[in-house]
């Protein structure tokens, strides 16, 4: 069958940008239309209203979900973000997105999402205790660490995942770390799972220069966004030689064409309440300009849809190493490819997160800790092997390294699917 990758229809709903990719690779992959319809919904999309006292002693009701998109593969994972723009569509996606994910770097789970709309930013610590309490009650009966999992993402941290773990092993009456991941280490937390998302970011784009034959001692970047993927990318990616010439959050993008000293610009963020604002060794730029510079890799590691058809032309970065979900639109994808730019797709890319929360799960079930150098060795490991399966699908099917990854994905969870057998 002939599928051009130009049939890819813009959209800027996120779960329809994700299907516009899927709808390519089931083509390609010749996905019979019973599995194809299995595959393409969520099994469950959970929605409550959560009711948290607010310090000013009002009542606030906060809209929450849980999607669990597939769980063939074993019980669904994934994160759980804290943001203003959570909607049903962007879990849905996200949800889906895990599913691949974990299905790409061969773990046995399923994928599932979180979200609560809200702005943690302007929340006390006693709030967002509150909230994160209520919002696990809701979702006592879907949580179990042998049934849905979650773990951090955008706005939620190691705090949350504490707060969460106490309250459903109250609920249940018996502590269960296995539930969440991404805990503190004294709850059991897995070394390196802090590291791991920028980690898994780092091998992942070594692999692909190594493929562009391009020295990371030669090479600069540019990275979009500085909490947990984006920090940890920029300081992981500059002890492998390559030069930093930009990094940005919320407040903007900082360029310095000498380069940026990430440890330093990490110490300046911590000391100003998690952000840049103010950084003072470096050019403010703004975050449409960062995307566009001339650098040899871009990771974009904040929000979605940041590349678009309206700047993919303009893009002039070699390498594109996706740190964040859905950083670029389904539309941008085209141009990407007609300019020759390489994308190391977010469900790769940013895959070592979930990998080292698998091992901090079977770590929890076997009650036995590894060293931070047996957790970094194995997902590493599990990194580079990915990155070629989709390296070599994507010669195989003459497509790019996302449409790659997404027949990797879903020839496995669909031939999972095929002998579970059905109803
Ligand atoms: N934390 C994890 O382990 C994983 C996270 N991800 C994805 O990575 C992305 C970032 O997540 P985290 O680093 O965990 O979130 P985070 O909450 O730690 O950091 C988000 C960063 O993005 C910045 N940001 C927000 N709006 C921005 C804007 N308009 N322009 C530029 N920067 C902006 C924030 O200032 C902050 O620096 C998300 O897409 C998330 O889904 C993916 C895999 C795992
Ligand atoms: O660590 C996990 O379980 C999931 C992290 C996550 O939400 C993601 O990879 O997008």
């Amino acid at each position: 069958m002939e599928v051009k990758e130009s049939q890819l229809v813009e959209h800027s709903n996120p779960f329809e940008s994700m299907m516009s990719r899927f709808d390519v690779a089931a083509k390609i992959l010749g996905l019979d239309e019973d599995t194809y319809n299995m595959l393409k919904s969520p099994v469950k999309a959970v929605m409550v209203n959560v009711p948290v006292t607010m310090d000013n002693g009002r009542t606030q009701v906060f809209e929450g979900y849980r999607v669990i998109h597939n769980n063939y593969l074993g019980p669904s994972k994934g994160g759980i973000r804290y943001a203003m723009d959570v909607c049903l569509d962007e879990v849905k996606a996200l949800a889906a997105w895990m599913t691949w994910k974990c299905a790409v770097v061969n773990i046995p789970f399923g994928g599932a999402k979180g979200g609560i709309k809200c702005d943690p930013r302007i929340m006390s610590k006693g709030e967002l205790e509150r909230l994160t309490r209520a919002y696990t009650s809701a979702l006592s009966d879907v949580f179990g660490p042998e049934k849905d999992i979650p773990a951090p993402d955008m706005g939620t941290g190691q705090q949350e995942m504490a707060w969460l773990v106490d309250e459903f092993s109250k609920i249940k009456g018996y502590a269960n770390a296995g539930v969440v991941t991404g805990k503190p280490l004294v709850l059991g937390g897995s070394r390196g799972r802090v590291e791991a998302t920028g980690r898994g970011v780092m091998v992942t784009c070594r692999a692909a220069l190594n493929k562009l034959r391009i020295n990371p001692a030669n090479a600069t970047a540019a990275v979009q966004g500085f909490g947990n993927v984006g920090s940890i990318s920029a300081k992981l990616l500059e002890t492998q030689g390559i030069k930093i010439i930009a990094i940005s959050d919320v407040s903007g993008a900082y360029y310095n064409k000498e380069g940026i000293n990430v440890s330093e610009a990490i110490a300046y963020s911590q000391a100003n309440r998690n952000s840049l604002d103010g950084y003072r060794n470096a050019e403010k730029i703004t975050n449409e300009e960062l995307l566009t510079l001339d650098v040899d890799v871009l990771v974009p590691a904040a929000l979605q849809d940041q590349i678009t058809k309206h700047n993919a032309h303009k893009i002039r970065a070699k390498l594109i190493v996706e740190g964040a979900n859905g950083p670029t639109s389904a539309n941008a994808d085209d141009i990407l490819n007609s300019k020759g730019i390489i994308v190391v797709p977010d469900i790769l890319a940013n895959a070592g997160g979930v990998t080292v929360s698998y091992f901090e799960w079977v770590q929890n079930r076997m009650g036995y800790f590894w060293t931070e150098e047996r957790v970094n060795r194995r997902a590493d490991r599990t990194m580079k092997e990915a990155f070629e399966q989709v390296y070599q699908a994507s010669l195989k099917f003459n497509v790019n390294m996302r449409i790659a990854a997404y027949i990797v994905a879903i020839d496995k969870v669909a031939s999972t699917r095929k002998l579970l057998g059905g109803y």
